[in-house]
């Protein structure tokens, strides 16, 4: 299975950062997600709650954003694709994240992280 919902350009603000001066103010990211999914069941039924909600992940990233301190970039995608992956339910999650203006020099930095799987497992072997 390789079907994916994406979200692009998701906007959040959140306390992160290494130096002092960051643990007081608020900054922007921008993440970009790829969630593995099927998308058959919903697209059979027309049916919303047979769906991987792109709006109800929205709604949790930035709350998880929110309610979340962390010093590194790393962390903040490490523990938000666990989250992610842990309440939906979902096997396979790209994520990239960017922290615009953190480097002056640079239009944004950040990383691209993948966890889980995105295809079905291999069929098992039946040993003939
Ligand atoms: N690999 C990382 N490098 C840096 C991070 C980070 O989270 N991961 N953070 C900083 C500072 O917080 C920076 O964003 C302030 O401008 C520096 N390097």
């Amino acid at each position: 299975m390789t079907d994916r919902i994406i979200i692009e350009a998701l906007e959040v603000e959140t306390v992160i950062g290494a130096y002092d001066w960051e643990r007081t103010l608020q900054q922007r990211l921008s993440l970009d997600l790829e969630l593995a999914t099927d998308i058959r069941p919903a697209a059979a039924t027309d049916d919303l709650a047979l769906a991987l909600d792109y709006a109800a992940l929205c709604e949790r990233i930035q709350a998880f954003a929110a309610e979340h301190q962390f010093e590194l970039v790393e962390t903040f995608a490490e523990r938000l694709v666990a989250t992610l992956r842990e309440e939906f339910g979902i096997t396979g999650v790209t994520l990239t994240l960017r922290k615009p203006g953190a480097v002056p020099a640079a239009a944004s930095v950040g990383l691209k992280i993948t966890r889980g799987r995105f295809a079905a497992p291999a069929p098992e072997d039946s040993g003939t």
